[in-house]
Formats: structure tokens, sequence, C-alpha cells
């Protein structure tokens, strides 16, 4: 079989995308299944090898395979301060990226962290890269679900986001039966098509304390999200629909089948209706290990979980497992995208 190629973007240029790059290609296991070409400008992985290899293992820049997108002579770059040069650059290797997979140059795309604020600063009006990819690709349904593998027990945690970069007053007027169908309809899909899973257990959190506990803690259970899942229920008579899980337990035995026995936990995915009541579950479970990746796109895309980490640029500490298990995803489903 031939092994998929795979595109890997620098992201925001003074964060630790250029080191956990450097990092993770280290790791020549990688070319057991997959070719990567990374994204990004030549002049920030040089540099980086030469501010970081006496202090972790990176491989040269000399040894990979660089798609080059030069920076500007006057673009001012200084490691861990992210403003609109390196908003500007992040925005570019990304677009790069996905014209050159829809021009078929690559198989799937694999991107290091940008920052939305530097994004901001240099005029990009965009939430995140998700919907940069949605928008080229011509795609108004799509979704942000974060995998990882259990390395106590195997067991693995899907958690897909029914909304994501919206402040939190917003939640509840953007949540809506068409948009919890739009989700669970890719949820379903995605485990079926990719993950081989035909008649999965899905278990979905209430939105308010206790679920509502009766309109008394909130309404939005009772208006409309039960009759949602019991009409959804009937949609999918082969998939098990588990919920409204009140939240602050939906993930205990997660937890559990994390850290102790796979055999804890049936379910094969969750459905959290907003950003953090999913990711605060999944980052502390498994912040080294999940990975984001977008359903729904006519191409596979992953992403590490976790941001452009400023604060540690720069000091050779930054973690590249995530970014690996990322490239490991990518190529894993890109065999199984038609
Ligand atoms: N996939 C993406 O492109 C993502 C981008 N972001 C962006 O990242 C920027 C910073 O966001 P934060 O909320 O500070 O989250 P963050 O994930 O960048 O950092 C949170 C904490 O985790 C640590 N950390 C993160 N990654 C690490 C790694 N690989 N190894 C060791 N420690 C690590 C950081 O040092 C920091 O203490 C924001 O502008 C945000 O927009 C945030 C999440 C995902
Ligand atoms: N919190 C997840 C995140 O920020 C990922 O955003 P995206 O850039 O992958 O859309």
């Amino acid at each position: 079989m031939t092994q998929p190629h795979l595109t890997l973007t620098l992201g925001d240029p003074a964060g630790i995308g250029p080191e956990i790059v450097l990092k993770a290609l280290a790791d020549e296991r990688l070319k057991d299944y997959c070719q990567i070409t990374v994204i990004g400008s030549r002049s920030v992985l040089e540099s980086t090898y030469q501010q970081l290899h006496s202090l972790t293992e990176l491989v040269s820049p000399d040894q990979i395979s660089i798609w080059d997108v030069p920076l500007s002579a006057k673009d001012d770059l200084k490691t861990g301060m992210g403003n609109a040069a390196t908003g500007k650059a992040s925005f570019a290797y990304l677009n790069t990226a996905i014209e050159q997979t829809i021009a078929g140059n690559f198989d799937g795309i694999v991107t290091s962290p940008i920052a939305k604020s530097c994004w901001q600063l240099a005029g990009h009006d965009y939430p995140g890269q998700t919907e940069v990819l949605a928008q080229a690709t011509d795609r108004d349904q799509f979704g942000m679900l974060f995998v990882a593998r259990s390395p106590h027990t195997g067991w693995t945690l899907r958690t897909l986001l029914a909304t994501t970069h919206i402040p939190l007053q917003q939640v509840s007027q953007t949540l809506t039966p068409a948009l919890m169908t739009q989700k669970l309809d890719l949820l379903i899909e995605t485990l079926q098509e990719n993950f081989d899973i035909k008649q999965p257990q899905i278990a979905i959190a209430g939105l308010n304390p206790h679920s509502g506990e009766n309109g008394q803690f909130g309404t939005e259970e009772q208006d409309w999200l039960f009759s949602w899942l019991e009409q959804a229920q009937t949609t999918y008579p082969d998939v098990k629909l588990i919920g409204l899980v009140p939240p602050d337990t939906l993930w205990v035995k997660a937890g559990l089948a994390w850290f102790q026995d796979q055999s804890q936990s049936p379910i094969d995915a969750y459905l959290a209706l907003y950003h953090d009541q999913g990711l605060i579950p999944v980052k502390l479970m498994a912040f080294d290990q999940a990975i984001n990746t977008t359903i729904g796109l006519p191409f596979i895309r992953t992403s590490p979980d976790h941001g452009t980490a400023f604060d540690i640029a720069g000091k050779g500490i930054a973690r590249c497992d995530s970014l690996k298990a990322a490239i490991e995803l990518a190529a894993q489903l890109t065999g199984t995208k038609s």
C-alpha cells in the first residue's frame, strides 16, 4: 500500500509550532506509515534548530521536506511574541496547505497551532483554522471532534463539540434542533465510516446543571432538547443515544475507562454542547494525547489539542506527543476517506 503524503503546517512561527514540528519529525518511526512535507518558513525552522538542538532532540531542517513560505524581511518575529506578522504567516501556511491538498498534491493536512488573536491583528477574521478549512472547501456542515487513545488502557475517548468558539452567553441561542441534528448526523457518519463502529453508543450532555432539574435550573432541556433526542433516536434505531446526561457526571466513567479499565465505559463518543463542557474533561484526561480533527471536510485534517503556548516557546520544553498522535491519526484516517 502506498503511504499517505501529508502536509504539516508550522502554525504561528512565534509559538511552539516550529519546535514541536522538528521534535516530532525526529521520530524515525513516522516514516513507517507516512510521508510528510512541512509548509512554513524555512528560516524559522533553521533558527529554531540553531537555538534548540543542543537542548533537545530535533531533526535538522536539511533532512526534511519543506515547502517554503518565506517571511518578508520586515516581518517582526520574536519567539514567544505573536503579532500581526506571525498571524499573517500562519494564515498563509494554512492556505497554502489547503490549496495544495485540493490540487491533489497531499492526502491530508496536519496543522500546528495558530493564535486566533494574531489572525485578528493580521485582519483575518476567523474563529479558527476549522472555519477556514470549511470555507475553502465549500462545506457548511462540519464539526470539531477530539479523539484520544488512552496510554493506560487503550480505550478511545471521542468528543464532538456542538458549538465551538463563541461567547458562553451565545451558546443557548446558537444551539437549535437543526444544529444538533447536523452535528449528530456527522458524528454517526464519522464513527461508522472512519472508525468502523457500525452501531455506536453516543452520550449527549445536558446544557444546564443536572440537565435542568425538570426546568428548575434552566429550561432548554424541557423546551426542546429531550424531544429532539427522542426524535433522533427514532431516526437512528441502530445507534444507542444516551442522555441528556447531567454534564457534571457525564465523563466520570470515561475517567475510569481512561485510567483504569476500558470496560468501564461502553461509550463510543460524547456530544458536548459547548467548548469547555467538552474540552475540560478531554484535556484533564488526555492533554498529551488528544487530537482535534475536523469532520465533514473532503479530506482529513487533524491538529494537536493544545495552542501556541507562547509562554514556553523557545525553551526546548514543549511536548510533541499530541502532534505525533495527530500525524498518526491523519495517516490512519486517510486510508478510510473516499
Ligand atoms: N489548534 C490550535 O490552533 C489551537 C490554538 N489555540 C491558540 O493558542 C493560543 C494560546 O492558548 P492557550 O489557551 O494559552 O492554550 P495553550 O494550549 O497554548 O497553553 C495552555 C498551557 O499548556 C501549556 N502547553 C500547551 N501546549 C504544550 C505542549 N505541547 N507542551 C508543554 N506544554 C504545553 C502552555 O505552556 C500553557 O501553560 C491562543 O491564541 C489560542 O487561540 C488554542 C488551542 C488550540
Ligand atoms: N480549542 C480548539 C481550538 O482552538 C482549535 O481551533 P482550530 O484552529 O482547529 O479551529
